[in-house]
This record gives structure tokens, sequence and C-alpha cells, in this order.
């Protein structure tokens, strides 16, 4: 983004401010190129204070934007669209829609309009620049690709997916990190169990599992290669890894991912 463009995030609530701190974090844009809409604007007002333009007024933020983000839950996206019709500029607007289980060609549908849509399926780590972003389009331009993708770049690591595979990114890469997050704290309460403080407890699971996941991206190495290190032999853990797996640990993880999926692709078309 140029310092004269601006973005208006519609739905700024857990991913949307996640995303606005994210960008203004990497130095993308300033906070006054970023319009913040909710319906109790009052909850924004923290985000006015830093520089932030906040409205409840999507019609106003849209008409002002080059960027047109949508971050409202699905049920709450074809009242949304409906609203904004009259400001969208499809010669002029990219939209970049972050609504689970909802495909371009639904919201170009649900608009009656010919407009450019990328969708992008990041997770709240954005906030701090480490979001794991797919991003999918039915009929992006190479230039607003390439746009989205460093675009999202700046607060993490994307990848191009198809768009039928969108809904398995949300369950994998956007509800996966609420799936990490819980096995953090199952690990931290194991700690607690065995002798340490809370706090401690958990910063210790939690920088064990940093150095797990940056052991895969920085050595390009396997799980099991890496946890064949670590299993000693008639070690404490193998009995550990062993009694997890025998308790399913592998197993509920996988049944969560298939489950949230599942769930992801039935959010938007049950509301319907
Ligand atoms: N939370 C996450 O980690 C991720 C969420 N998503 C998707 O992003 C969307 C939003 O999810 P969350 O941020 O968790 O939900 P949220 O409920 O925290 O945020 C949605 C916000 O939109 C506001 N809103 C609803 N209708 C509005 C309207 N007409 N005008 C202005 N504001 C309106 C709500 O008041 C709320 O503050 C969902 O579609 C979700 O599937 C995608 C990736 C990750
Ligand atoms: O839980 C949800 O439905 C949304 C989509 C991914 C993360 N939050």
């Amino acid at each position: 983004m140029n310092s004269q463009q601006h973005i208006a995030i519609l739905g700024s609530g857990n991913i949307g401010l996640s995303l606005a701190k994210g960008l203004v974090k990497a130095g993308i844009c300033k906070p006054q190129q970023i319009t913040l809409t909710r319906r109790n604007v009052g909850a924004l007002s923290a985000y006015a204070e830093m520089g932030y333009h906040t409205t409840d007024n999507n019609l106003k933020a849209v008409r002002k934007a080059d960027y047109v983000v949508l971050a409202v839950l699905p049920q709450q996206l074809n009242k949304l669209l409906d609203e904004i019709r009259p400001s969208i500029r499809p010669e002029k607007q990219l939209l970049i829609s972050v609504v689970s289980g909802v495909s371009c060609a639904d919201i170009r549908q649900q608009l009656d309009l010919n407009v450019q849509v990328i969708r992008a399926m990041p997770n709240t780590a954005i906030a701090i620049g480490q979001s794991m972003t797919c991003i999918a389009t039915d009929n992006g331009t190479p230039k607003n690709i390439n746009f989205a993708r460093s675009f999202f770049e700046t607060v993490g690591v994307t990848i191009q997916i198809n768009e039928e595979l969108m809904t398995s990114a949300t369950a994998l890469c956007a509800c996966g990190i609420a799936f990490f997050l819980r096995s953090i704290r199952a690990a931290s309460q194991g700690g607690t169990e065995i002798g340490f403080h809370a706090h401690d407890a958990l910063k210790m699971a939690a920088q064990t599992a940093k150095g797990a996941a940056d052991l895969l991206l920085q050595l390009s190495s396997h799980p099991e290669q890496e946890i064949d290190k670590v299993t000693s032999p008639s070690g404490c853990t193998i009995a550990g890894l062993n009694e997890m797996e025998h308790n399913g640990f592998s197993s509920a993880m996988i049944k969560g991912i298939k489950l949230s999926a599942a769930k992801a692709g039935d959010l938007y078309h049950k509301e319907q």
C-alpha cells in the first residue's frame, strides 16, 4: 500500500483488529490509513485514540477505501453486503474477505456486482506478524493476487491455494491456532501437576512448542525425524508419548480438524 491508499476493515472484531494491528506493526500503513467499522463503535475507542478512523457507517468507510476487508461472521455477511453495495466501485476497489465458508462467487452474487474478490484465511497471530494465511480467488487479476500475497506476507507466511480448499484452510490454520494453544495449555497443566508454578509451566510449555515448530520450519525437518532424536531407548519420552497415543493424542487432533472443516463449510450456507 502507498501512503495515499486507504483500507476499510468492516466488522472489526477478533480477526479484523488483529489484522489492523499487524499491518501497523509491520509498517505497511499508518493507523490513519485504516477505517475500522463495528456496530458498537464505542468498543473501538482505544483504536480511535491510536489514530485509526472508527465508525459504524460501513457505507462511508467503503466510499473512501481502496481495499475493503470483509471481517464479519458468515451469518452477518449478507446484511453487510446489502448495506455497502452502493459504495462499491468494481473498477477501482478490491474486496478481501476473511469470512469463513463464503466463496468469491457467493459475494459477487449477493452484491450483484462483478467486483474482484480475494479470499484470505489468516489467524490471530497476524497481530504479531506470525500468521499462516491462505489466499484464494476465482477472478483476481495477477496484480491483485500479487498485492494480496505481498500484503499478507508482511504479517506472516502466505500460501495460495485453490478456493475449494479454503474451508480446510480455515480448520488447519485459522482454527488451528486454538488447537495448538490448547495443547500448550494442556502441557502446562501437566507441568503444574509435576511441580511448576502455573506461570512458569506455561512459559516453559510455550517456548518448548515454539522450539518444536522452529525445528520443522528452520530445518525443513519432519516431526518423526525430530522425535526420534528425543526418544531415548527405554526412556521417559517414548513412555509419555506412547501413553498419549494410547489415549488418542493424534487421533483427537485429526478428528477435531476434520470436524472444524466440516463446520466451516456449513456456517454461511446453513444461514441462507
Ligand atoms: N477469529 C479468528 O481467528 C478468525 C476469524 N475468521 C473469520 O472472520 C470473521 C470474523 O470472525 P471474528 O473476528 O472471530 O468475529 P467477531 O465477532 O470477533 O468480529 C466480527 C465483528 O463484526 C461486527 N459486525 C457484525 N455485523 C456488522 C456490520 N453490519 N457492520 C459493522 N460491524 C459488524 C461484530 O459486531 C463483531 O465485532 C468470521 O467470518 C470468521 O470466520 C477468519 C480467520 C480467523
Ligand atoms: O471459529 C470460527 O468460526 C472462526 C473461523 C476460524 C477462526 N475463527
